[in-house]
C-alpha cells in the first residue's frame, strides 16, 4: 500500500492544529475532510482514521519517536512514521526520516508497551484514577475498549420516519446498516460514511448518537402529554429523543448554562420536526424556583468527566486534568440537589454521566440520597454501562422516584 502525499501533508497539518493550537480534533478532521474534492471516501476515510489515531496514541508514539511537546513539523513527522510501521505501510520513500528504522520502532514499541499507561497512551494520572476506582483488571479492559475507534451509530427519528424506511433509504446510498436488539430506534454504520451529507439526514431522519446514549431517554420513562425539564441539554441529543418519545405532545423543557448550545439545540429540533421543546439559559435560581415540584420527569445529564466516551473523543485523554475531575464532582452533587427539586411527588428523576467512574456515578447519588431532598427519592435502580462490556460508550444512569409524602 502506498501513502499518498496530499493525504499524508494533510493529516500532518491537522495534527498541528490539534497538539500545537489547541484545536478540537473533531472539528479539524471535518474540515480537513473538506480540503480535496477530488478525494474518494476511501481517501477520506484515511484522513480521519490516521488523525484519530495519532491523537489517540499521541504518548505512546512520541515515546517510540522519542520526541517532546511541543512537537514541530518534523516531530510530527516522526509520529506518523511511527504510525505508519506500526501499520504496515512504508514510511514515505519522499521522506526519510533518519533514526527511525522500522526495526527499531518495532522494538521500542514491544518494550514501551510493558507499561499499561504507555501501551494504553493515556497520562499517569487517568491510569491511577481509573485503576483506583474500577480495579486494576476493570481498568485494564476498559482502557483498551475505550482506545478502539468508535462505531457510527444512528437514531432514527420516529417523529418522521420509522426503521426499515430509513434503512431501504440508506441502503439505495450503499450505506449498510445493522439493528440492534432491544434498541429500536438504533441502526449501526457497518462501514464509516459521511451521513451528515445524506438527503435523509438533511430532512431529519435521523440523528447520530451512541446506542448507549440512547438508552437515557427510554429509562427516563417519558410518555405523550407529560411535562419534562431536561436540566442539562446541551445541544441537544437526548432532548430530541425525548421529544421523539414523547410524540410532540405535552411540554418538554431544554435548560442549559450556555445559549450557544441552546441554539444548536433549536435548529436541530427544527430539522426533526420536534416542535414541544421550550428554551431555558439557566441564567438565575429564578427559573429554577419556578419549575418547583412541577414536572413529572426530570434529566440530569451530568456534566462529567467524559471517561466513558474515549473513543469517541480521544483528544480529552490530552486535555483533562485531574482538577477538572474534583471539580466537576462538586457540581454534579450541585446540580442534583438544586435540579432533583423540580422533580413533583410521585414524579421521577434520572441522574446520567458518560463516565465510568463510580465517584461521578453512584456515588454520587448515594451521597444525594443521604441530603435533605435527597431524602424524599426512593432508589429504584441504576445501570453502569462499561465500554468494554457493551462495546459502545461508557454511561452511567440512575432511575429515582419522588415520594408521594414527604416523610
Ligand atoms: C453531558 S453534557 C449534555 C449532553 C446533552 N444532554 C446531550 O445528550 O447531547 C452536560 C451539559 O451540562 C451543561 N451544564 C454544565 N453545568 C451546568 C449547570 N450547572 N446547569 C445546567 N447545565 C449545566 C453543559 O453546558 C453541557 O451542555
Amino acid at each position: 500500500m502506498r501513502l499518498h502525499r496530499n493525504l499524508v501533508y494533510t493529516t500532518i497539518d491537522a495534527l498541528n492544529a490539534i497538539f500545537n493550537e489547541g484545536e478540537y480534533a473533531d472539528k479539524v478532521v471535518a474540515r480537513s475532510l473538506k480540503k480535496d474534492k477530488r478525494w474518494g471516501s476511501s481517501d477520506r476515510k484515511f484522513v480521519a482514521e490516521t488523525i484519530y489515531e495519532i491523537v489517540r496514541w499521541k504518548r505512546l508514539y512520541a515515546e517510540i519517536a522519542e520526541v517532546k511537546e511541543p512537537f514541530d513539523r518534523d516531530n510530527l513527522w516522526r509520529m506518523f512514521s511511527v504510525w505508519a510501521v506500526l501499520r504496515g505501510y512504508p514510511i514515505p520513500d519522499w521522506r526519510q526520516l533518519e533514526g527511525t528504522p522500522e526495526r527499531k520502532i518495532k522494538g521500542r514499541f514491544d518494550e514501551l508497551s510493558k507499561v499499561r499507561a504507555l501501551k494504553e497512551s493515556i497520562p499517569d494520572w487517568m491510569d491511577e484514577l481509573g485503576a483506583k476506582e474500577l480495579g486494576e483488571k476493570v481498568w485494564a479492559t476498559e482502557i483498551a475498549a475505550q482506545n478502539q475507534p468508535a462505531k457510527v451509530i444512528l437514531r432514527v427519528n420516529t417523529l418522521k420516519t420509522t426503521r426499515e424506511v430509513l434503512r431501504a433509504i440508506l441502503m439505495d446510498l450503499d450505506i449498510d446498516t445493522e439493528t440492534l436488539k432491544n434498541q429500536p430506534d438504533a441502526l449501526v454504520l457497518k462501514e464509516r460514511a459521511n451521513v451528515f451529507l445524506t438527503d435523509a439526514f438533511k430532512q431529519g431522519f435521523f440523528e447520530v448518537q451512541d446506542a448507549n446514549s440512547q438508552l437515557v431517554a427510554a429509562f427516563l420513562d417519558v410518555k405523550p402529554g407529560m411535562r419534562v425539564v431536561d436540566t442539562c441539554a446541551g445541544a441537544g441529543g437526548k432532548t430530541l429523543h425525548i421529544a421523539a418519545l414523547m410524540e410532540n405532545k405535552g411540554q418538554l423543557i431544554a435548560m442549559d448554562l450556555y445559549e450557544s448550545k441552546l441554539k444548536q439545540l433549536k435548529i436541530r429540533a427544527k430539522r426533526d420536526g420536534a416542535f414541544n421543546i421550550e428554551y431555558r439559559i439557566i441564567d438565575s435560581t429564578k427559573i429554577i424556583k419556578k419549575l418547583h415540584e412541577k414536572a413529572d420527569r426530570v434529566l440530569i445529564d451530568a456534566p462529567c468527566s467524559g471517561l466513558g466516551v474515549l473513543k469517541r473523543n480521544p483528544d480529552a485523554k490530552w486535555k483533562l486534568q485531574p482538577e477538572f475531575i474534583d471539580n466537576i464532582r462538586k457540581v454534579q452533587s450541585e446540580v442534583l440537589e438544586s435540579y432533583s427539586k423540580i422533580v413533583k411527588p410521585g414524579g421521577k428523576l434520572v441522574y446520567a454521566t458518560c463516565s465510568v467512574l463510580p465517584s461521578e456515578n453512584q456515588d454520587q447519588v448515594a451521597r444525594f440520597l443521604t441530603t435533605d431532598i435527597g431524602k424524599q427519592f426512593n432508589f429504584i435502580k441504576d445501570q453502569k454501562i462499561l465500554a468494554s462490556e457493551s462495546g459502545f460508550d461508557g454511561f452511567y444512569m440512575a432511575l429515582l422516584e419522588r415520594k408521594e409524602q414527604k416523610d
